[in-house]
């Protein structure tokens, strides 16, 4: 919930309610990170930079080894802590704190094999590169996976030689403190990964500061389009993770018991709230029925309630302005002409201290057309939009009709159909047979406006690092003067 902004150059405090979405009640207030308070997290970072530069691979990896073990070891804690900031089930929160430590593991692995390349030139000359640091690089998150993005960005960076001054959202500012905790623990120099709170203005600080060399952001396209404008200023390279409306292709010769687990994974994970969700459910008009009918089936099944229980499969959503704006959708879907087959209600569970809470059911809207607005849109909440379709060619065409190009799914037993179809998706991320699995060792990233760079996998160590050529002569130095 913010209050007022910060304009630019003027310091003034800005304080943030923090709300816990099971209950809807604030359990905390916290001030925000002024333009002073980003100064000192940056010098302290670059200090830290200075040591931590200087250290080999091993040892790097050594350290994020450690901090993955510290992890592994509080999982369940830092499980509790993310649900209950972030409403999403502790089921589903432990395993986003697997893919966490699993990705330190993964830049712990390659820091020590990190490096450059011998060139021979005539006369027994010689090049060499080296894959330097880019020095201290910001991190800026969203609410939806606060550690998991902490952890995704962080990873990478340190095991490059980085430091990194790290902002989550203000709707969830708590599990990036412990990653901090981890990290100190594990034996990082003191300030290596600060922690700064706050929103806009505490962000725009750290894009705008001089001794900041790279921004790494996870957030929507609006504010993804200003990081980028104010990182241009400074010349300072950007990993924008931006938002989607991702295709997910049901053909009719697929498993379809599969297929229903694979859209019910493509929508319904941590309330719907996910970037690479396959939102636009095309269906092929032969097994159209009998898909929807099992679709809706299962998200019927869905225990919502208490996210801190063991079997509740979802929580609440952030807040109850982002409630809002999702019932929102669904009503102005109706009014296009879909057909709501089952949930897209305000939701009170039975447990009496949770009648306050952001809760609404799953939605499945049947009916729906391209030109619909929850089809064109990214609505972030719990509402799969089916829609039909005839032919292969009239599916690729109509899956790649966005400006977003995060991730998109097939499902079909046509192995080469598969492949033929992901070869034309425009998105950065392809599922066949599956939805939103992340493992850390395959690059994740979007194509159009769903932003650029990469994060995971062994390409982000280029975003994170710059190559320097040396060119060494092994004879005298022929002038053309
Ligand atoms: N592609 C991905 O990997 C990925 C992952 C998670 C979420 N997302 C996207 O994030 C969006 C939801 O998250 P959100 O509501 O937190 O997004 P948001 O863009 O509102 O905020 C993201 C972060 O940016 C900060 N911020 C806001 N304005 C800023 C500014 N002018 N300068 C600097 N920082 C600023 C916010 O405080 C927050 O920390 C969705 O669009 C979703 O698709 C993308
Ligand atoms: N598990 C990856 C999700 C990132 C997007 O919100």
């Amino acid at each position: 919930f913010e209050f007022g902004t910060l304009a630019p150059k003027v310091f003034i405090l800005e304080i943030y309610l923090l709300f816990i979405p099971i209950l809807g009640r604030v359990i905390a207030t916290f001030l925000c990170s002024g333009e002073k308070e980003v100064d000192l997290a940056v010098q302290s970072a670059k200090a830290a930079f200075k040591i931590w530069r200087k250290k080999s691979g091993m040892e790097r990896s050594r350290i994020l080894l450690e901090a993955a073990r510290i992890i592994r070891e509080r999982k369940d804690e830092i499980a509790t802590v993310e649900t209950i900031n972030n409403g999403k089930s502790v089921f589903e929160a432990r395993l986003d704190i697997d893919t966490s430590w699993q990705c330190l593991e993964y830049y712990a692995g390659l820091a020590a094999s990190m490096g450059g390349e011998h060139v021979q030139l005539p006369g027994g000359s010689f090049g060499y590169t080296r894959r330097e640091p880019l020095g201290v690089c910001v991190g800026i998150g969203a609410w939806n996976y606060p550690f998991q993005i902490a952890s995704w960005k962080s990873a990478p960076a340190l095991a490059c030689g980085n430091a990194m001054v790290f902002k989550p959202s203000p709707f969830t500012p708590v599990s990036t403190l412990l990653l901090a905790e981890i990290y100190t623990e594990a034996g990082v120099p003191p300030g290596l990964f600060n922690v700064v709170q706050g929103g806009a203005a505490t962000g725009q600080f750290l894009c705008q500061h001089r001794d900041v060399a790279k921004v790494s952001f996870t957030g929507s396209v609006p504010t993804g389009k200003k990081i980028m404008e104010l990182a241009s200023k400074g010349v300072k390279p950007v990993t924008l993770e931006l938002g989607g409306k991702s295709p997910l292709i049901i053909f009719s010769d697929c498993d379809i018991e599969n297929a229903v687990r694979g859209a019910m994974m493509a929508n319904f994970l941590t309330q719907g709230e996910v970037c690479c969700n396959g939102t636009r459910v095309f269906v092929q008009r032969e097994i159209l029925d009998k898909f929807t009918e099992e679709v809706v089936k299962q998200t019927k099944k869905i225990k919502i309630g208490d996210p801190l229980e063991e079997d509740t499969r979802m929580g609440p959503l952030i807040n109850r302005s982002h409630l809002q704006h999702v019932l929102g959708f669904i009503e102005q879907a109706k009014n296009e002409g879909a057909k709501v087959l089952c949930g897209g209600d305000l939701c009170v569970p039975e447990d009496p201290k949770l009648k306050d809470g952001y809760y609404m059911t799953p939605c499945v809207l049947g009916n729906c057309k391209d030109g619909m607005t929850c089809v064109k849109e990214e609505i972030f909440g719990p509402v799969m939009s089916i829609l039909s379709f005839d032919t292969e060619a009239e599916v690729l065409e109509r899956a790649n009709d966005t400006n977003f190009g995060l991730a998109a799914g097939v499902f079909t037993r046509d192995i080469q159909r598969a492949h033929r179809v992901v070869a034309e998706l425009q998105a950065g991320v392809c599922y066949i047979n599956n939805y939103n699995v992340s493992p850390v060792e395959l690059p994740f990233g979007g194509y159009k406006m769903s932003g650029f760079g990469r994060e995971n996998g062994r390409v982000t160590i280029e975003y994170y690092s710059q190559l320097k050529t040396i060119c060494v002569e092994m004879g005298d130095v022929e002038s053309v003067f």
